[in-house]
């Protein structure tokens, strides 16, 4: 039924059309063809002059292949949220890589929408083709499809801007809505694997309220994730492929891959955890890359030990120091090598991480994590590659006070002022403050559990001074040594000579 304003004029019209209606089923039965297409059209054109409104089909499925159209998933989605408070009748559909049922209004059933104050109604409705045909597509025969109506003077705003409108809101819906996904690459000797990369749900539960650092260090990483998402235009403008990388680097246990979590849950990514050591070359580096989608995190976990990267350069370096004879056992050492190791070159990744290929595809975080950062070759982590370095460090007391409202649930406690003098000399990892402050049994007092944690501080300081001075005393052992090994030489030196040397004379030990 097509919506229109109820009155008197629209009651002859209904009535002129039925019988239209009527007519043209006698013009059909009895009509040759071609007089049929023209009365067709000339019957269109008084349906068009009587009816001021226009209406848009989306099916279901279109082309010849029966492919499902992407319109109508859009549709579909920009609907779900509209027709779940509007209609009376719904729908509900398991649907795939979908975190929730999907509510679609029913068949038949009538939406009104409005955009920029103009009043659109939609309705869904199926057909079932009266020939039977045997195809692989669709098993069902109903075709299913979407109708929008609106009226003829709203043309142009409907199809210059609502159309891109409902489209670009309903990618945003299913975008939300979707199942996130951990990815992991594939060994490329399990040649069986069709794709590159093996999924499973993402479902990791950290975020940026329970991730434990310094406010102002949090609130700066999500204001730079907030403009990156934002970027698309400013990247565009600039010339530059939207991506960005992150190094997060500092000692086990900090956090390092609780932010990627909370970083992807932040964002609503996918997460593409790429395993280096079983990629086999550049080129399946590359290979990689291309089936990586956009709205992605791309993670190299531990850069300093996935492969000798740090080395390639130094060893070539060496080599051109040294001469002929150890460039070749180098070479020999290094084909060896790459005979049972991957061949992923450092520039096979610089490639990989901003290369011209890099830019296929949008919207993607790069992120390595190191405990060494030092170790890391500079070509690898300027900006413009690792655009922000952060260190994840020890538990500060602000980033105490966000796991103990995490365990705990307690704002204050009496022992906070002594912890946080404590935090300041000793250092500990959140991981470990976190493990102090776990309750070990149901119902263990908040106290017992604060108290565990100034046990662990005094004990890792404790612990702290020990090494220290076991450090201190080998360090004066070995300076020690070297004093004793110094005055030895000297003096054999002066001995063979015979001959004062100058460094003899220098140290007072001529022979007269
Ligand atoms: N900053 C933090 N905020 C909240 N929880 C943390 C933090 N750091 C560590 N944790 C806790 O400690 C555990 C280990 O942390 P995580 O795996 O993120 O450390 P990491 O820095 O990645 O260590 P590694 O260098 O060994 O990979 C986490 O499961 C989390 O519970
Ligand atoms: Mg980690």
């Amino acid at each position: 039924m097509i919506p229109m304003p109820m009155g008197q004029l629209w009651n002859n019209v209904g009535s002129l059309m039925a019988t239209f209606m009527f007519v043209w089923a006698i013009i059909q039965q009895y009509f040759p063809y071609r007089l049929r297409a023209h009365i067709e059209r000339y019957a269109h054109k008084f349906i068009g002059f009587l009816n001021p409104y226009i209406t848009i089909t989306f099916p279901e499925y279109t082309g010849e292949r029966l492919r499902k159209s992407e319109a109508f998933t859009a549709i579909q989605n920009y609907l779900s949220s509209r027709s779940s408070i509007r209609a009376k009748r719904l729908k509900a559909e398991a649907v795939k890589n979908r975190k929730s049922l999907v509510l679609s209004m029913d068949d038949n059933e009538e939406v009104i929408d409005e955009f920029n104050g103009v009043k659109i109604w939609w309705t869904s409705s199926k057909t079932v083709p009266k020939t039977q045909s045997i195809s692989y597509y669709p098993t069902s025969d109903e075709r299913r499809f979407y109708k929008l109506t609106f009226h003829r003077r709203h043309r142009e705003t409907i199809l210059d801007s609502f159309i891109n409108h409902i489209m670009e809101e309903g990618k945003a819906v299913e975008q939300k809505n979707r199942q996130r996904k951990l990815y992991m690459n594939n060994s490329s000797t399990n040649w069986w694997h069709k794709s590159s990369w093996r999924h499973v749900p993402f479902e990791h539960p950290a975020n940026f309220r329970t991730l434990a650092m310094d406010p102002k260090k949090k609130q700066e990483i999500v204001n730079d994730l907030v403009k990156f998402k934002n970027g698309k235009e400013y990247y565009e403008k600039v010339g530059k492929a939207w991506k960005r990388g992150y190094l997060l680097y500092g000692p086990p246990g900090t956090g390092k891959s609780t932010m990627i979590a909370a970083m992807a849950n932040f964002m609503e990514y996918d997460v593409y955890d790429l395993e280096l050591t079983s990629v086999k070359d550049n080129t399946e580096l590359k290979k990689l890359l291309i089936e990586i989608t956009n709205k992605s995190i791309i993670v190299i976990e531990d850069i300093d030990c996935s492969l000798d990267l740090t080395g390639q350069r130094k060893k070539k370096k060496k080599t051109e120091e040294e001469g002929d004879e150890a460039k070749k056992e180098i070479e020999k050492k290094a084909k060896e090598e790459e005979k049972k190791e991957s061949k992923v070159t450092l520039s096979g990744l610089l490639n990989f991480i901003d290369g011209i290929w890099s830019a296929c595809g949008g919207e993607r975080l790069i992120i390595f994590t190191t405990n060494h950062k030092e170790k890391l070759d500079e070509a690898l982590i300027r900006r413009g590659r690792m655009d922000k370095h952060i260190e994840m460090s020890y538990c500060g007391f602000e980033a105490f006070k966000v796991l103990a409202m995490n365990y705990l649930d307690v704002e204050w406690d009496d022992s906070y002022d002594k912890i946080k003098e404590m935090l300041e000399n000793i250092e500990m990892t959140p991981a470990d403050v976190a493990e102090n402050l776990m309750p070990k049994y149901e119902g263990e007092e908040t106290g017992e559990c604060l108290k565990r944690l100034i046990k662990g501080l005094e004990d890792a300081k404790v612990a702290a001074d020990k090494k220290k001075a076991e450090e201190e005393a080998e360090a004066a052992k070995k300076e020690k040594e070297q004093k004793k090994e110094g005055e030895s030489g000297e003096k054999k030196e002066c001995k063979c000579n015979g001959v004062a040397t100058t460094e003899a004379k220098e140290n007072g030990h001529v022979e007269k």
